[in-house]
């Protein structure tokens, strides 16, 4: 399949609910008054005014996040939750209309096939140099609820100023489309961009996804959209394995994107489930988490 066709859009049935909290904790702390009998004491009755925030601090600690996920999608279609994020105002954009669609959508050709190439040989010059780290050593420090064991990539911030020359060209490109996005797409512009190799020995990342479904545009540390660039080879095969698997949403099916050189992948972080099947060959990707 060289380029996967976008599945139909599963039913969505839009929220009963008038009031949408906005916030994770608001939504969290909805959930869990919506599951309590109303004859309990109320707020008021209790002697701690904090005691709301001791609550929430537990129940995060209690539910993993594939089930504080699971949580917040029962309560609302993440898809319909992304869709306010289109400004109101905005002007036509069809990448962003096949975005909000099914919540994901595959570009060939972003970057030539040589730009990609380039990179990705450098990479992997980085990566035997040992000048790229674990995931799973950073993820713990600033991603409590993610697993050691979910990834065994290796990866490398890249900063737009001052990125290694043959990754300056992608980093660019996706600043680009940044900007293209965040005039139809409520978000304040700022990225994080982040180069990832996987070893062709096995190298994955489990079932995850990438934010939580998050609707308010003042909320200016969430990231909204992911955008995937990858560097090869052109001429995939199924032997080189690595797919980005994107799980079916509400029981359609998955979708294996293959990582060519110089195709891009962009999927609303919030909404899309997806995976890193195990790589049979060495996989570079250049990642922008746009905020
Ligand atoms: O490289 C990919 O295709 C996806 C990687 C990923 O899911 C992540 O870094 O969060
Ligand atoms: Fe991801």
């Amino acid at each position: 399949m060289e380029t996967p066709t976008p599945t139909a859009s599963p039913e969505l049935s839009p929220s009963t609910s008038p009031f949408l909290p906005h916030t994770l904790s608001e939504r969290i702390f909805s959930l869990k008054l919506a599951d309590l009998p109303t004859d309990l004491p109320t707020d008021a009755d209790y002697p701690f005014p904090d005691l709301e925030d001791q609550e929430e601090e537990e129940f995060v600690d209690e539910v993993s996040e594939q089930e504080m996920l699971a949580m917040l999608d029962a309560q609302e279609d993440p898809l319909l939750v992304a869709r306010r994020l289109r400004r109101a105002d905005a002007g036509a954009d069809q990448l962003v209309d096949e975005l909000f669609e099914v919540g994901f959508v595959v570009v060939d050709g972003f970057v030539e096939a040589q730009v990609a190439e380039e990179a990705k040989v450098e990479a992997l010059k980085m990566f035997r140099r040992g000048e790229m780290t674990p995931a799973c050593e950073i993820r713990l420090e600033d991603d409590p609820f993610r697993d050691r064991n979910a990834r065994n990539d290796s990866i490398r911030w890249l900063h737009p100023d001052s990125a290694p020359a043959a990754f300056a060209p992608i980093v660019a490109k996706l600043e680009e489309l940044q900007t293209r996005l965040g005039k139809t797409i409520h978000m304040n512009g700022t990225a994080e961009f982040q180069l990832a190799c996987y070893e062709g020995n096995g190298g994955r990342y489990e079932r995850h996804r990438d934010a939580f479904p998050n609707d308010d545009p003042t909320d200016t540390e969430q990231r909204r959209i992911t955008a995937i660039c990858y560097t090869g080879p052109s001429t995939w095969t199924p032997a080189d394995g690595g797919e980005l698997r994107i799980h079916g949403r509400a029981g359609a099916p998955n979708v294996d994107i293959e990582p060519r050189g110089g195709r891009l992948l962009l999927f609303l972080s919030g909404v899309i489930d997806h995976e890193v099947m195990p790589a049979k060959t060495d996989r570079v990707a250049v990642t922008a988490w746009m905020k």
